[in-house]
């Protein structure tokens, strides 16, 4: 087989390289993902002596999918980018080879691509999982996941607080499939245990933090009750990330993220994973080669670089967001303060319980009228005034405006107040964000 372990092949590669990329390329011919029928495998010897090498978090960001048995085999430190739409063979039996899983490569861009592979595995690393696929958006990961894993007919259970497009695709994509729904509060388990009682669930989906007001489920509570009825979990793990809560070790079956957010982590590339069991990743990976969600290798390598400092990035958005929760609380003009690291937050247990920080989002309510509420975001200095949340730069909105204008109705449905705001607080310094809203609380 190739020295380089299958469709990328590097020229001036060093021996060194080529025997680390040959000894893998076996192994890594049957890992889930390269080649979509073959059989659910262990994972590869590089796999294997990456987790005894790397312990922590901290090291798995760096290195995971990258420093031992990266497919793509050069003197880089870096991951490079392969950008090609398809990868060739040496003869008709490399071909055959490939066909029946003897072979590692990847045949075709919409199948798969070296770059965005070593972005999964270090996923798949800091999720606990045995396979994780990248995929072009946040939306995307949850439409193949709900498109692979709900059959026709099938009926799901999921919670009021939810991102507003995930909603709006459920509502209206899900029924063309005869499959029907229950709607249930956040901290409702009666309201799940009568759903799983009375259908024939084939799923849980709910984000945990949701968006907007970072309710969080028990993990492991609704994962048994889940399982106890024969019905999946998946956790959108969006608003915790990957370093705060590992889903799949409390139960879940599959975590899917927008990438876009925390994952890469600077307001730069949209994206999104799915990650979780390998015969169930497996079988959204098999949907996705077709359907062609792909993530341009460009964005993978984005990605990979900004989850180099994820574990910096969210411990110090975890702080500063808890410093400004605890003073917003305190602030005269601030009427409620949502966020899961407060012992006033509903579920300030369960998120204790179960994550290791409590995200950099901050949800508040200013104790004013919409106008007012208008004047203090058109006030702060620092945050943008924007969608989207978990970057290094802090972002503010209105959801009132940014998600609901079009629909007072749904507003009214979800509770989502015209004096409502939600803060990403980025990794810029709590004193300089303090004095930010401070003087723009001031003017309101
Ligand atoms: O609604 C959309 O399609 C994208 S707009 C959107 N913004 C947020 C959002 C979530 C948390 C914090 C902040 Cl500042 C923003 N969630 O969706
Ligand atoms: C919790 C959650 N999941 C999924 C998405 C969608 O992700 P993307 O924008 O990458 O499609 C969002 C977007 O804000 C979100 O807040």
């Amino acid at each position: 087989p190739s020295p380089f372990g299958g469709g990328s092949r590097v020229r001036g590669t060093s021996s060194h390289a080529a025997a680390a990329s040959a000894a893998t390329s076996a192994a890594a011919a049957a890992e889930v993902g390269a080649i979509p029928n073959a059989k659910l495998a262990q994972p590869s010897a590089a796999t294997l002596a990456e987790r005894a090498l790397l312990g922590s978090d901290a090291s798995l960001a760096v290195h995971a999918g990258e420093r031992l048995g990266r497919r793509i085999a050069t003197d880089a430190i870096t991951t490079p980018v392969v950008n090609t739409s398809a990868y060739w063979f040496s003869s008709s039996q490399e071909l055959i080879d490939f066909k029946e899983g003897r072979h590692a490569s990847f045949e075709y861009g919409r199948y798969g691509n070296p770059t965005t592979e070593a972005l999964e595995k270090k996923m798949s690393a800091l999720e606990k999982a045995e396979s994780t696929v990248f995929v072009a958006s946040g939306m995307y990961a949850s439409v193949a996941m709900l498109s692979t894993l709900v059959p026709a007919g099938g009926h799901i259970v999921t919670t009021t607080d939810l991102y507003r497009k995930t909603r709006i695709y459920m509502e209206t994509e899900l029924p063309k499939r005869g499959i029907t729904m229950t709607v249930i509060r956040p901290a409702d388990m009666d309201a799940l245990q009568d759903a799983l009682d009375n259908n024939n669930v084939s799923l849980f989906f709910t984000e945990t933090p949701t968006n907007p007001f970072l309710r969080c489920i028990d993990i492991e509570l609704v994962s048994n009750m889940c399982h106890n009825k024969g019905a999946l979990l998946c956790i959108d793990s969006t608003f915790a990330s990957p370093i705060n809560q590992k889903a799949l070790t409390l139960g879940a079956d599959i975590v899917v993220h927008s990438a876009t957010k925390y994952i890469a982590g600077h307001n730069d590339v949209i994206g999104g994973c799915i990650s979780g069991r390998g015969e169930l990743v497996s079988k959204v990976r098999i949907y996705h080669h077709v359907v062609g969600g792909v993530l341009n290798p460009n964005a993978s390598y984005l990605i990979l670089r900004g989850m180099k400092t994820l574990h910096l990035r969210v411990q110090c958005q975890n702080n500063t967001a808890l410093r400004m929760a605890q003073f917003l609380e305190e602030h005269p003009k601030i009427a409620r303060v949502y966020y899961p690291g407060l012992p006033s937050h509903p579920e300030h247990h369960i998120a204790k319980s179960q994550m290791t920080g409590f995200g950099g989002v901050v949800s508040f309510e200013v104790d004013g009228d919409f106008d007012s509420t208008r004047r203090f975001i058109d006030s702060v200095k620092i945050p943008y005034h924007a969608p989207s949340f978990g970057g290094c730069e802090s972002i503010i909105d209105q959801p009132a405006i940014m998600s609901y204008w079009d629909s007072k109705e749904q507003r009214d449905i979800y509770g989502i107040k015209d004096n409502l705001i939600r803060f990403s607080i980025g990794v810029e310094d709590f004193g300089d964000l303090k004095n930010d809203i401070v003087q723009a609380l001031d003017k309101i």
